[in-house]
This record gives C-alpha cells, sequence and structure tokens, in this order.
C-alpha cells in the first residue's frame, strides 16, 4: 500500500478516528475479560442476527449487565462525548444496543464490513468504538484495521486503548495468527446523517 500522499494545499489533513490511550486501566481490562468466562459465546454473530462465518469469526458475548460493571458504560459515554465534541459533532440521541466483548483466537478474523446496517437500530449506529483489552503482545496478527480513504490505519494495539470511529467506515480485524484478541465493541446511535 502506497503511503498516504501529502494533503493538497497546504490545510490540515481530514481526520477519520480519534485515539484515546489509557482509556481503560489495565486492571479495568482484565476485569471485562475476566467478565468473559461463564457467559456462553455465540460463535460469529453478524449483529444484524444473521451468521456468516466468511465475514465474522470470532467469539462475541454481550457485556453482561451488573453493578460492577456499571462504570464501564459511563466510560464509553464519555469517550464518545469527547470524540463527538472533538471531531464528529453528528447528532446522537441514545444507546441502543448493548456492549460487545469480543475474543479473536487463531485464525479467526472480521473481514472489511461497515456497522451501519439495514434494520431500525443498526441504522442508526453512527459511531463504532473500540478498545484494545489484550496486551499488545498477548496475539500475533488481530490488528484492527480501518480505511477511511483509502489507507487502511492500522489502529495502535496498546492494552487499554480505546478507537472511535464513525459506523459507516470500513474497518476488519486481520486473522489472528497466535494467541488471543479480546476488544470491547460499542456504538452510538443517532438519525441518519445529521
Ligand atoms: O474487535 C474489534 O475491535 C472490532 C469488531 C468490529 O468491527 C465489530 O464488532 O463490528
Ligand atoms: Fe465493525
Amino acid at each position: 500500500m502506497a503511503a498516504r500522499p501529502a494533503y493538497p494545499g497546504g490545510g490540515h489533513p481530514l481526520q477519520f478516528w480519534v485515539v484515546v490511550e489509557n482509556a481503560f486501566h489495565p486492571a479495568e481490562c482484565t476485569q471485562l475479560t475476566d467478565a468473559r468466562t461463564g457467559l456462553d459465546a455465540a460463535d460469529g454473530i453478524l449483529v444484524a442476527g444473521r451468521s456468516n462465518q466468511n465475514i465474522r469469526q470470532s467469539a462475541l458475548v454481550w457485556l453482561p449487565e451488573s453493578e460492577d460493571l456499571a462504570w464501564v458504560d459511563a466510560r464509553t459515554t464519555r469517550l464518545f462525548a469527547d470524540a463527538n465534541r472533538q471531531l464528529f459533532g453528528c447528532v446522537l440521541d441514545g444507546f441502543e444496543e448493548q456492549s460487545q466483548l469480543a475474543a479473536y483466537g487463531p485464525g479467526q478474523h472480521y473481514d472489511w464490513h461497515i456497522d451501519r446496517g439495514q434494520g431500525h437500530i443498526a441504522s442508526r449506529r453512527k459511531l463504532t468504538l473500540s478498545v484494545q483489552l489484550s496486551k499488545a503482545d498477548a496475539y500475533v496478527g488481530g490488528e484492527l484495521e480501518i480505511n477511511a480513504d483509502g489507507y487502511p490505519f492500522a489502529a495502535p494495539r496498546d492494552q487499554g486503548t480505546a478507537i472511535i470511529f464513525a459506523a459507516t467506515t470500513l474497518h476488519r480485524v486481520k486473522p489472528v495468527i497466535s494467541g488471543l484478541r479480546h476488544s470491547l465493541v460499542v456504538w452510538a446511535h443517532g438519525p441518519s446523517f445529521v
């Protein structure tokens, strides 16, 4: 892939995502990955309710609703609010889906897709938030890439780093080669294209 060309005209390059380092403390990441234990993992569920193993292969669970985990919604809401103020400036009016915990083992991946979909909830997805819950050296491969303009950007893989992007932006998780990658994925919702 060729390097991104210099932005013409001397202005600022367009920004398509917001990265927040240390958005989650390592102990918070561990609490979330531990929360998976004992939960039923539905293998390869697309959020539209259709399963397509060619696009997605990962173990996915909904974040359980418990008092111990109440801080998660507060944190992710703050991350969305800050990113929306800083960059996106879109109309957000709710959080209509439970947060997801995903885990990708060897060979598992999520091919290029966008998160805005059909249906009354998926069509209202405006922003996507992904948090790297695993330590950077806990897995090989498994990069989260965002392709907003033809130049895929690999999200930083440091544990606790969050990235926020428009739910209409192409992204993928490359196949994990070894180890296990955990992530937290959340959407913020709102009316179309405003
Ligand atoms: O695991 C991730 O970081 C992203 C997953 C994803 O793209 C999705 O669940 O729609
Ligand atoms: Fe996605």
